[in-house]
């Protein structure tokens, strides 16, 4: 599958109206507006501490909105009814920093739990796509493994697996290379561009390494913690080349070595 065209006709899969983020009533982030298209590999880039994680947590529905609206295949994520909101979590998966992995349990056990928690398909099934989701990211024959005895790439990709379970339509990644080395970073990087080309997943990715942003970013937002808002927006590639902005060519060119 190509790159999908974010503006072709195709309704957004999520969009972001007027939302304000923040905790305890306090905005730290206001007035954002966003669309993401089906099948696109959307950034949420911008300095330490500016808010991206912030907002996943709103888009993931796990803190409230202090203004404005969240919506998923066009349904008011904030407004729906928590039963019409759970499954709604189910076309979601998601990749935390740490993995989250289960250290008392196996591998394979870690990807049975979303199963478990959300079909009604018996262990033997559950066990048999558990082995599916570790082929898919790389992890064949690691199902008996424990999270200890696996490395943190490794980690990463079987947290992959797990949020791969029930076969979501979008999977949000928080700092998915958070810890890795950049080769390791890279194959990361790869296997989600891999998972979007197969299976049309829209992944949403926040993180703040250029490497990856260049690597496989179709789209960007760029957060600014003083703007308290969306300062830049656009593929990667063309923002670097041609926004006048000195705050976006200052993040997108920093590490660059002078000529
Ligand atoms: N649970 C919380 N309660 C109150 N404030 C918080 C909480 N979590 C984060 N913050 C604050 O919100 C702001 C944004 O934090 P956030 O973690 O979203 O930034 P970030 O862009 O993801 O940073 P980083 O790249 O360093 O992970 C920071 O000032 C942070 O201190």
């Amino acid at each position: 599958m190509s790159s999908p065209d974010p503006t072709s006709a195709s309704a957004p899969v999520i969009v972001a109206d007027d939302l304000a983020i923040g905790y305890d009533g306090v905005a730290i982030m206001e007035q954002l507006n966003f669309a993401i298209a089906s099948g696109e590999i959307f950034f949420v880039i911008g300095g330490s501490g500016c808010g991206k994680s912030t907002l996943l947590r709103h888009l993931i529905g796990l803190l409230p909105p202090i203004r404005g609206d969240v919506q998923i295949f066009g349904e008011s994520f904030i407004k729906t009814t928590l039963e019409r909101r759970r499954e709604l979590l189910k076309s979601f998966g998601v990749l935390y920093q740490g993995s989250a992995l289960w250290s008392s349990l196996t591998l394979a056990e870690n990807i049975m739990l979303p199963l478990e928690e959300y079909t009604t398909l018996s262990k033997r099934d559950r066990l048999q796509i558990a082995r599916l989701k570790l082929a898919q990211v790389g992890l064949t024959g690691y199902d008996d493994y424990y999270p200890s005895e696996i490395s943190g790439g490794m980690k990463k990709r079987a947290g992959l697996a797990r949020a791969l379970a029930l076969d979501p339509d979008i999977v949000f990644f928080d700092e998915p290379s958070a810890g890795l080395d950049p080769i390791t970073s890279r194959e990361l990087d790869e296997l989600i561009l891999r998972i979007r080309d197969n299976h049309g997943t829209t992944c949403v990715i926040v993180s703040h390494e250029l490497a990856s942003i260049f690597a496989i970013a179709d789209r960007v937002i760029l957060l600014d913690k003083q703007a308290r808002t969306i300062i830049a927006e656009g593929p990667p590639k063309d923002l670097a080349k041609n926004s006048t902005d000195p705050r976006v060519q200052t993040f997108l060119h920093r590490g660059d070595r002078p000529s």
